[in-house]
């Protein structure tokens, strides 16, 4: 039965004298975090505050994504495969919060956006170096993008790094080949600039794993986990042009692109191709 007064009393261990002590706010470091949203119209819109939370969350959950994206690269060249795929499976809840959280600011309205759109300049999404950051430590380099931080020496040089550094998919590959399957030199060591460039030779290898699976277990479900991160990657990026058109149809982006068809055309883009053009070669045990 509840209590009648409906309020809880503080138990006689609770902490409350605070003082020189850590605290919850101290520890998260609130007060640099809480105060860190400061909208630029004036007066102050109030969807504006949306706006401005919904990239910084954002931001967080893309902060850890690249910290788990970095110690799955480092534990999977370290042939540690079971802490790599601990840390891919939380990118993937990750990438599932990312991706619903468009729910939230689906809410905004394109007349409410038109209040305060003027104020952001030329700023867009096309210049987040932790979302550059992500597509390349899958794999998706390319060199261009670095452009957009020539006026940032520290975010252009982390960039640099993760453009110069094998990627995920670099990393599957050459733990595959120290396994023993027949992945083509020219794979295991070259330009890690460059973005991977989809390769026949592969398809007989994932085909070999994907019809043995039972040999092959562990290969076959961490190329299933790239899979899961790629299509849940390509649900993110859906959902913000679905997003986009909603709120602000087929206008210019503030970036200076096209706008909706300029980010649909990541839609084509993908980090593991083989992983998904395997698919449409395996054969049924019984047609082997
Ligand atoms: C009202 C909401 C939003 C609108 C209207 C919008 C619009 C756009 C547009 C038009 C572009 C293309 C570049 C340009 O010309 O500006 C873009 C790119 C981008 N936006 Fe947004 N965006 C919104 C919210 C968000 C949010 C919440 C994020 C989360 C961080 C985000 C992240 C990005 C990223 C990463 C890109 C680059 C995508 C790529 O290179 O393919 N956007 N956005
Ligand atoms: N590109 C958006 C503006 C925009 O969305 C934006 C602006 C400043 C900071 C983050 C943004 N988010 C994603 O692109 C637009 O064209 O309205």
């Amino acid at each position: 039965m509840p209590a009648d007064t409906n309020q809880r009393p503080l138990e006689h261990d609770i902490t409350t004298d605070l003082r020189d002590r850590l605290t919850y706010g101290g520890y998260l470091q609130l007060d640099t975090l809480l105060s860190a949203q400061l909208p630029l119209s004036d007066p102050p819109h109030h969807d504006e505050m949306l706006f401005i939370i919904q990239h910084q969350t954002s931001e967080l959950w893309m902060k850890l994504v690249i910290h788990e994206l970095r110690g799955a690269i480092a534990h999977l060249r370290a042939d540690h495969v079971d802490p790599c795929l601990k840390m891919l499976a939380r990118v993937k809840t990750i990438q599932k919060q990312l991706s619903e959280q468009w729910s939230v600011l689906e809410t905004l309205t394109p007349s409410e956006y038109l209040e305060f759109r003027h104020v952001l300049g030329p700023a867009s999404g096309f210049q987040s170096l932790q979302y550059r950051l992500v597509e390349f430590l899958l794999g998706n380099k390319n060199a261009d993008m670095l452009r957009v931080f020539d006026h940032d020496a520290a975010g252009h040089a982390e960039l640099r790094e993760a453009l110069e550094s094998p990627s995920l998919y670099d990393e599957l590959l050459r733990w595959l080949a120290r396994r023993g399957h027949a992945i083509p030199g020219e794979l295991l060591e070259r330009e890690w600039s460059q973005p991977h460039r989809r390769s026949e030779a592969l398809i007989p290898v994932y085909k070999r794993i994907y019809e043995n699976t039972e040999e092959f277990w562990e290969e076959y479900h961490l190329c299933e986990q790239l899979v899961d991160v790629e299509t849940n990657f390509q649900i993110w990026r859906f959902r913000h042009v679905k997003t986009v058109e909603r709120i602000i149809g087929y206008r210019k982006g503030t970036g200076g692109s096209s706008g909706v068809a300029f980010l649909r055309k990541a839609l084509d883009l993908t980090f593991f191709p083989e992983l998904f053009d395997v698919r449409g070669v395996l054969e049924s045990p019984s047609a082997r």
